[in-house]
């Protein structure tokens, strides 16, 4: 069990409950292996349904089914969402998204902005019916015309969640007319840095890139500027599964992140590939495994 630091925003009598959430996301090995649900909103049914997407993707149970099947660490999903079907799978550690947006209007048309959808206190009510909610999860764009106001949501919404002992995730993305290049490592590692200072548990960013560079090495200075903010990455686009083990072993291990947030590569799957694909990922996030150990799973 690695030891978890609780912060002052957190009531002296929810210091138990934010310590099991925390315990509860990361098996006490304060790694996240995060299992992105959110996308019918972010990418409306475009990465459910089309050419080379198994059919079981095209139902929104299909996120439900394999969380519960597999080993995961939360699942993020819109509340609306998590109400209809948690009944279903009581055991799955939820992690409310509290804003999303579709991808219909475009960055050269307008901005992105992102609005609150709940409140926490909702949130909470649901969790009082038994649903194992863990966290909440809130976007920024940064760079974006609108960002003071989302900045101003996230801080709020950061310290509503430590009130009722939840644990916190920001997805920061610089996103706008202003950001030239979203996946600059000094950038994103700008955006680690405004986590840390917004009081999140986890910051979940793009993998930083740059031509002829380690992507993983990279990361370092983005890790280094979240301090104790906790750095994850998006999983991005289906690529092939070893491709992506190796990747997020090299993440963890060379960059330092302390685990990952993935969505198409696990949903854009059979029920039974994509069990077997978690599992993997959970064991190299969380279990400790080296990438052959976690190829090895999926035969
Ligand atoms: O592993 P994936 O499929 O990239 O998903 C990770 C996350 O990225 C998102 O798709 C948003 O990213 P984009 O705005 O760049 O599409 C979220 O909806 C999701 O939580």
């Amino acid at each position: 069990m690695t030891d978890v630091k609780v912060p002052l925003d957190v009531p002296e009598c929810m210091r138990d409950q934010y310590i099991a959430n925390y315990n509860m996301i990361t098996a006490g090995s304060g790694r996240l292996m995060l299992f992105a649900g959110d996308q019918k909103i972010e990418h409306l049914n475009d990465d459910f349904c089309g050419d080379g997407i198994p059919a079981d993707d095209a139902d929104p149970e299909h996120l439900f089914r394999i969380a519960s099947k597999a080993k995961i660490g939360v699942l993020a999903a819109q509340l609306g969402l998590i109400s209809r079907y948690a009944m279903d799978y009581p055991n799955v550690p939820y992690l409310v998204k509290m804003n999303s947006k579709t991808h219909l209007v475009g960055v050269s048309q307008k901005d992105p902005v992102s609005p609150q959808l709940w409140t926490v206190d909702q949130i909470a009510d649901i969790a009082d019916r038994g649903v194992k909610i863990a966290g909440i999860g809130y976007t920024i764009y940064l760079g974006s015309e609108e960002e003071a106001d989302m900045l101003a949501e996230a801080a709020q919404l950061i310290n509503a969640a430590h009130q009722y002992g939840m644990v916190t995730v920001l997805w920061i993305y610089p996103r706008g007319k202003a950001v030239k290049d979203e996946k600059d490592a000094h950038l994103i590692a700008g955006a680690a840095g405004v986590a840390a200072c917004l009081g999140s548990d986890f910051v979940k960013v793009n993998a930083p890139k740059k031509e002829g560079t380690n992507s993983a090495e990279l990361l370092r200075e983005a890790v280094k500027a979240a301090g104790r903010t906790k750095l994850v990455c998006a999983g991005g686009s289906s690529t092939s599964e070893e491709k992506f083990l190796k990747e997020l072993y090299e993440q963890i291990h060379v960059g330092g992140a302390a685990g990952n947030a993935t969505g198409r590569n696990i949903h854009q799957k059979t029920l039974d590939e994509a069990v077997k694909f978690c599992n993997a990922i959970y064991a190299i996030t969380v279990e400790n495994k080296t990438v052959a150990d976690a190829v090895a799973m999926l035969k």
